[in-house]
């Protein structure tokens, strides 16, 4: 990656970050300690890649940053609100919106057909029109298996509809927590390949955490979670800069003034 990159990417707006996140999970009488101090920053367009080995949080992580789990102590921070002051209703809606989630095991509707699955998070807000699913299932390259059920499709193939359905609300942001976990190398770099693309040609952020050093590679930037906190790669150097640790100034002041008045 060049520097004229890395400046293009640093210049761009934030849209979600992660002060000094602290999350531990109780076993017994034993407290675990997971992320130990979490802060980080993501962009507009920007693909960030979580590497990490198993157990190392990342999953933890991404479900703090989509609010689906309230952390310790710390904040997440979108477009510079703290979304645990929202309402759960408001944070449902919020996520639903600005979120795209891709995970592992797909986690299709058995008893809905793809394109049904498509369109499952627009008629969740009442939009019935089932056009946008299937342009949607056009850009997976899946029309030809839009009436099939998830168990009469191949995991590459509930994959694709996974992440047309993850797009499907038009969110900022999309998450994909090993999203080829479950998939042979071919079909996994087959679906990153469209993620990719997806992601780019649509201008979303994603963050895509994976065990894959191959994967990882991928993104514009790579971090790791390593020992509960996150590095940099630096992809001149092959070596880690920690960016965890206490913030030289809050994030409030970090985020750009016009994103204040977002929502
Ligand atoms: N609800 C929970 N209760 C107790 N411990 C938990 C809970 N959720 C996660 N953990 C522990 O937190 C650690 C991190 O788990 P997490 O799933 O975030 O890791 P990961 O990096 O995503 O792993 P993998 O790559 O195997 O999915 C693990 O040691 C796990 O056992």
């Amino acid at each position: 990656m060049n520097e004229t990159v890395n400046t293009q990417q640093g210049e761009r707006p934030p849209i979600l970050a992660a002060e000094t996140l602290h999350k531990s999970f109780r076993t017994g009488s034993a407290s675990v300690p997971v992320l130990t101090g979490i802060d980080v920053v993501f962009r507009e367009g920007v693909c960030y890649t979580i590497q990490g080995v198993s157990g190392s949080g990342k999953t933890t992580l991404l479900h703090l940053l989509a609010g689906l789990e309230d952390p310790d102590t710390g904040q997440i921070l979108y477009r510079n609100q703290d979304i645990s002051r929202f309402s759960r209703k408001r944070l449902a809606a919020w996520r639903g919106r600005a979120i795209g989630l891709v995970f592992q095991a797909y986690h299709l509707l058995p008893e809905l057909t793809a394109l049904e699955n498509v369109n499952l998070p627009a008629m969740l807000f009442g939009q019935r029109d089932p056009k946008p699913g299937w342009e949607l299932l056009e850009a997976v390259g899946m029309t030809h298996r839009w009436q099939h059920r998830p168990w009469e499709l191949s995991g590459g193939e509930q994959q694709r509809v996974a992440i047309a359905r993850a797009l499907r609300n038009d969110p900022e942001i999309l998450m994909a927590d090993e999203p080829t976990g479950n998939l042979d190398e071919e079909t996994g770099l087959e679906v990153i390949d469209l993620l990719l693309d997806l992601q780019k040609s649509r201008g979303k952020t994603l963050v895509l955490a994976t065990h894959d050093p191959r994967l990882a590679q991928k993104g514009d930037q790579q971090l790791v979670l390593t020992g509960g906190k996150l590095e940099r790669v630096d992809p001149t150097s092959a070596a880690s800069v920690p960016i965890s640790g206490p913030p030289k100034h809050s994030l409030e002041s970090r985020l750009e003034p016009e994103s204040k008045t977002y929502l």
